[in-house]
């Protein structure tokens, strides 16, 4: 088997064009995004000048990723503030781009909390909007300073799991720089792993449909060097089988009260295979994806995405969201099921690393302490 071979030294970010970043240009405030359903062949940059082209980017995935949808979200509410749209039909078209992750409404209402408080207390819709603005950059920031606090808890984790190094780790979808303010969740944790040496080998599934594995996180293990191999979905069972994974690491849109994670579809296979195989299965997630709000697996909504995105190629040019041009897989007028997450429930989880440190074993007590000591974290 020809894997890629770790290239120490080469540590570079997936690309030059940030993953999403405020601009004020002469015309107006934009918020410019790293088109992903572009990569890895082409690096375009998205421009939304308002929150209805922030939407359908959402909902196309050109921006994806729970955390980053939340900084997403956020940015939206204060594109519409600074432009003077309507901040409230903005926040509410925003939060039902995509319903299974948590983090965007939590963006969304955070910055929505900012802009009505300042206009509360000022009565001035160009302060408010500057409030919700400053919202927005302080949940990007914290969302990188979360990311590298999880890595090194997840890292100790996997140390104090498998003693020795040289770990060989199974990765879901794309959790890296790609979906977050900083270096991503569970991706975060293999780059740190991979920067210390003790990275012997990541298993990249290619995540059928839209393929976030092939195309994402190939694409950032190559860039920063790491010793990676794509497998398609159905051949973990094999790895797993020929006692060649270590751990599963893995993302998370929405945790519930329970400990049940919702993740992309793919996920709870990996889980029963990990306990059959007796195999540490770790989710990585900020605090501000645990929704206390919402109970337990059952009460997750669960995202039903196009079928075409099952039974066409999507080309560059066929739009995720519009539907056709692809080039079809399957006989014309094909009906498919695609659910874009499905939810393992807390007893297959061995852990939750999040910036607070890791839950094991997973339990609603010990995820309510968790987010109670978040809460008493000052902001970054
Ligand atoms: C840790 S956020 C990344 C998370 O989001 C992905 O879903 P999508 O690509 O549809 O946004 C997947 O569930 C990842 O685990």
């Amino acid at each position: 088997m020809a894997d890629q071979q770790a290239r120490p030294g080469e540590d570079k970010r997936p690309s030059e064009i940030p993953v999403i970043r405020w601009e004020e240009p002469p015309e107006g405030p934009v918020l410019i995004l790293l088109d992903q359903t572009r990569l890895p062949s082409e690096e375009v940059e998205l421009v939304c000048t308002d929150a209805s082209a922030l939407m359908e980017a959402i909902r196309a995935l050109a921006v994806r990723g729970a955390p980053v949808l939340g900084i997403a979200g956020a940015y939206g509410v204060a594109l519409a503030a600074a432009r003077g749209f309507d901040v409230d039909e903005a926040a509410e078209a925003l939060e039902s781009a995509r319903p299974t992750a948590v983090n965007l409404s939590v963006g969304v209402r955070r910055a929505l909390a900012a802009y009505r408080d300042a206009l509360t207390t000022t009565g001035d819709p160009t302060a408010a909007a500057t409030a919700a603005l400053a919202a927005a950059q302080a949940l990007h920031r914290e969302d990188a300073e979360a990311s590298a606090r999880m890595a090194a808890h997840g890292l100790a984790l996997l140390d104090e799991l498998m003693p020795g190094g040289g770990h060989r780790v199974l990765t879901h979808c794309n959790t890296g720089a790609l979906v977050s303010g900083g270096e991503g969740t569970a991706f975060a944790v293999a780059l740190a792993a991979h920067r210390a040496g003790r990275l012997r080998r990541l298993w990249v599934d290619e995540t059928r449909p839209l393929l976030q594995g092939a195309r994402l996180t190939a694409w950032e293990a190559a860039r920063r060097g790491m010793a990676y191999t794509l497998l398609t979905d159905s051949a973990a069972g094999s790895l797993f089988a020929a006692g060649e994974v270590d751990a599963v690491l893995i993302g998370a849109d929405r945790i519930a009260a329970d400990g049940s994670v919702a993740n992309k579809v793919g996920s709870y296979p990996l889980a029963v295979l990990a306990r059959y195989h007796h195999v540490p299965f770790i989710v990585v997630a900020p605090v501000t994806t645990i929704d206390p709000d919402t109970p337990d697996g059952a009460s997750i909504e669960v995202e039903q995405r196009p079928g075409f995105e099952v039974t066409e190629i999507l080309t560059p040019q066929a739009s995720a969201v519009g539907g056709g041009g692809g080039v079809p897989l399957a006989p014309l007028g094909t009906q498919a099921y695609n659910p874009a997450f499905d939810v393992t429930p807390p007893e297959l989880v061995t852990a939750i690393v999040t910036e607070e440190g890791a839950v094991s074993p997973v339990t609603p007590q010990a995820l309510a302490a968790l987010s109670a000591r978040a809460r008493a974290t000052p902001a970054a």
